[in-house]
């Protein structure tokens, strides 16, 4: 179940201490957003769209068919928390044409939604689009702001929202402490990103200003991206003295995009072994995570003791669990009940909420490992994927798939017990 917000949920997230004065004169604003509304062009031609049922136009905004799945993701876990909480203002900081707007309206039952994009142009066709739920009428804003200003003027004005969804280009960084600002205790931040280079490891400096973390190129390298996304929310919650919970995190390849939904707190995060490095060694093809205080001890053992020049490390990032299963759970029974799953035909998302649950399993260490590099580190013939993992499963090892990664599986042993199991499966 949902971890229903406490009694005092409805007091805000201050961005500011009480003795500060949020005086709008000190607040600074973001200058230029990567795409400023300068360089976006307007909106004129008519693409009409079709979504869960519903229509929507999408002009000449930016719109992906292929993130359905992520807005599906996000208003099964809006219409959650509504149903837990039995409130829900939503504030949609990009919304393009504005169909996430739509959807938390007409599916999620929002109370009230704020549909914002930056670009002017698109007004009348987010409009248009929103006044197709008739029913909802009043119970929704466009507004054309910069999100930064947005979020920040909402926090002067104490308005409050119990959901964020921040669909950036590129990083999500520059708009998180605005987005903190005016979240409520207990509220939902849905965040994007579509930075694959440093998720990569392909510019370790951009990834240490952006998320803090300094990032290198590793075999599981999406996963990494999702972590890097939610360490730099974890980061950026702490400076103003909260702490963030994954309920479910999604890679897909199509942009790439690294999506996660997190739920803010006040206070510490509870684990702090959740904000480590990680370290996978070329030699042995082992991963590792690392607490602060082990740095300097960091080795493989697969060296003897000869020193650390077979490990690529990267961090701080968040090591904990990328899904809440009891959520996870919820979503599932959530996308029953709106008739999206459950029909005998075993639909793409059913599959992908029940490999988030596989992956939800508290022993699963970080990262995947890719049966090519199983099968290439034995020199052998890639095995398939299901009697692999049977075949650690038979001796006791925790293993699930990645939703990540199709040729890859999650697993708790050690990379030689792969390669011997492997290598067992070759001779039978
Ligand atoms: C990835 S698209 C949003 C797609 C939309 N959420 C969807 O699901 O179809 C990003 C949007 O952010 C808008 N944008 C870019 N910078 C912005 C800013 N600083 N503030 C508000 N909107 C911005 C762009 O105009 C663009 O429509």
């Amino acid at each position: 179940m949902l971890a229903l917000p406490s009694t005092n949920s409805l007091s805000p997230l201050p961005l500011l201490s009480t003795r500060q004065n949020p005086n709008p004169r000190q607040a600074s604003f973001r200058a230029q957003s990567p795409l400023s509304p300068s360089r976006i062009s307007a909106s004129c031609h008519s693409h009409l769209q079709t979504e869960r049922g519903l229509e929507f136009d999408t002009g000449d905004t930016f719109f992906r068919h292929e993130s359905a799945t992520g807005r599906d993701l996000a208003v099964l876990a809006a219409s959650l928390y509504k149903k837990c909480t039995g409130r829900l203002r939503v504030l949609d900081a990009m919304c393009g044409c504005g169909v996430r707007s739509l959807r938390y309206l007409a599916e999620a039952d929002a109370d009230f939604v704020v549909a914002n994009d930056a670009n002017d142009d698109y007004r009348s066709l987010i409009v248009g689009n929103m006044s197709s739920v008739q029913e909802k009428e009043g119970r929704w804003v466009v507004e054309s702001n910069d999100a930064n200003r947005l979020m920040t003027e909402c926090y002067l004005r104490r308005d409050f929202f119990d959901l964020i969804d921040v669909d950036s280009f590129g990083s999500d960084s520059t708009f998180l402490r605005s987005a903190f600002s005016c979240l409520k205790l207990g509220g939902l931040l849905y965040l994007t990103s579509t930075d694959g280079y440093s998720s990569g490891g392909h510019r370790p400096h951009h990834s240490l200003a952006a998320y803090g973390a300094y990032v290198r190129p590793m075999p599981y390298s999406n996963e990494i991206g999702l972590r890097m996304l939610i360490g730099g929310a974890v980061r950026e919650a702490s400076v103003l003295g909260y702490h963030v919970t994954p309920l479910f995190s999604y890679y897909s390849y199509h942009g790439p995009v690294f999506r996660v939904m997190l739920q803010v707190n006040r206070g510490k995060l509870p684990d702090n072994r959740y904000y480590e490095f990680i370290s996978y060694c070329s030699l042995c093809g082992d991963s590792l995570s690392y607490s602060w205080d082990k740095l300097s001890k960091m080795r493989c053992s697969c060296s003897d003791g000869k020193g650390s020049s077979s490990l690529v490390v990267s961090g701080p990032l968040w090591v904990g669990p990328l899904h809440c299963a009891s959520y996870i759970t919820d979503m599932l029974r959530m996308a029953e009940q709106q008739e999206w799953i459950g029909n005998g035909t075993g639909s793409d998302l059913q599959k992908l909420l029940l490999l988030m649950l596989d992956e939800s399993d508290l022993r699963l260490p970080v990262g995947y490992i890719k049966l090519d590099e199983v099968a290439s580190r034995a020199k052998i013939n890639s095995p398939p994927l299901r009697i692999m993992m049977g075949a650690l499963q038979k001796e006791g090892y925790a293993v699930s798939r990645s939703h990540i990664a199709s040729n890859a599986f999650k697993t708790n042993s050690s990379m030689a017990t792969c390669i011997r199991i492997a290598k067992g499966l070759q001779q039978q």
